[in-house]
């Protein structure tokens, strides 16, 4: 088997002499797609923090194509839940920004054209020489998806990049970033608080127990097969036993699990891998 793309190696993340999270291992495989749930405050955004190379852990590792980061790469993009985007840049400027450093030898033309074609890949062609106060929020969104896919990261993490939009407009992009990360084979490692884009969108999903001192309490496999679509997911044999699993474990063995007193089989090492919908 490959060696994994990410391997978090018992990390510890402290603010003063509280552990948020303590003994964290997971890994991610090559072009896998994993999401991150669980309750608010359980340390989830400084997870993704580390593994962007914005924070470091106080204790353990983050391993990546074999190699410990120290610190941000174009190799791994964020999304956030934010735009992030440049205010005084239109859309297209904003995204061929990124290129052009991610591409230094590209000249100002290929960088342009390439950002347009991200553009026109999310929905946004016509958007291209608009500046962000003259976008609506999704389409804001937009821009910032175009922009971690243009640079063609081999990881995308995101932090709940869908969270602020209306239910409409966060259904199109979800299936949209699902689509491109899948063609382009990216490693994909998303936090949200929605099971159901967890389940249309992840092979496996971590789930958090509460913190502090928050660890990975389960890990859950989803069967369920791609393609997948918003629309068409609860009718899918297996969504329901699924759903309820998540939604169990948030409602109370997130609160009940000790670290200390593990359920049998729990180790940090070694989380059980549960496949509810199969
Ligand atoms: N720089 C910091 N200094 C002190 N405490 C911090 C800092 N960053 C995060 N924390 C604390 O760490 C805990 C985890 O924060 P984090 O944002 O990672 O949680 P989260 O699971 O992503 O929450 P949410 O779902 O609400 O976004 C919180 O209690 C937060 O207050």
């Amino acid at each position: 088997m490959d060696r994994p793309d990410v391997q978090v190696e018992g990390i510890a993340r402290r603010f003063g002499a509280t552990a948020v999270f303590e003994d964290v291992w997971f890994s991610v495989g090559r072009g896998e797609f994993v999401c991150l749930v669980g309750h608010s405050g359980c340390g989830k955004t400084t997870i993704l923090n580390i593994l962007a190379g914005l924070d470091a852990p106080d204790d353990g590792a983050v391993i990546v194509g074999g190699r410990e980061i120290t610190g941000p790469s174009l190799d791994r993009a964020v999304i956030f839940q934010s735009h992030a985007l440049m205010p005084w840049m239109t859309a297209a400027q904003n995204v061929a920004f990124a290129l052009s450093c991610r591409n230094p030898h590209w000249n100002r033309r290929m960088c342009e054209d390439a950002a347009r074609e991200a553009l026109a890949r999310v929905g946004l062609a016509h958007a291209a020489d608009r500046k962000p106060a003259q976008l609506s929020g999704g389409m804001k969104q937009r821009v910032g998806i175009a922009r971690a896919l243009a640079i063609q990261p081999r990881i995308l993490l995101m932090d709940e990049p869908f969270s602020a939009l209306d239910a409409l407009t966060r259904g199109a992009l979800q299936e949209e970033v699902s689509r491109l990360v899948t063609e382009a084979g990216q490693t994909g490692f998303m936090i949200t608080h929605d099971v159901d884009e967890a389940i249309l969108l992840a092979d496996r999903i971590l789930l958090m127990s509460n913190g502090p001192g928050a660890r990975i309490a389960e890990v859950v496999v989803n069967t369920l097969p791609r393609p997948r679509t918003r629309a068409g997911l609860h009718h899918m044999p297996g969504y329901h036993a699924l759903r309820d699993h998540v939604l169990d474990f948030l409602i109370t063995r997130s609160r009940d699990f000790e670290a200390t007193n593990p359920p049998a089989g729990w180790s940090a090492r070694a989380v059980p891998e549960l496949r509810p919908a199969a």
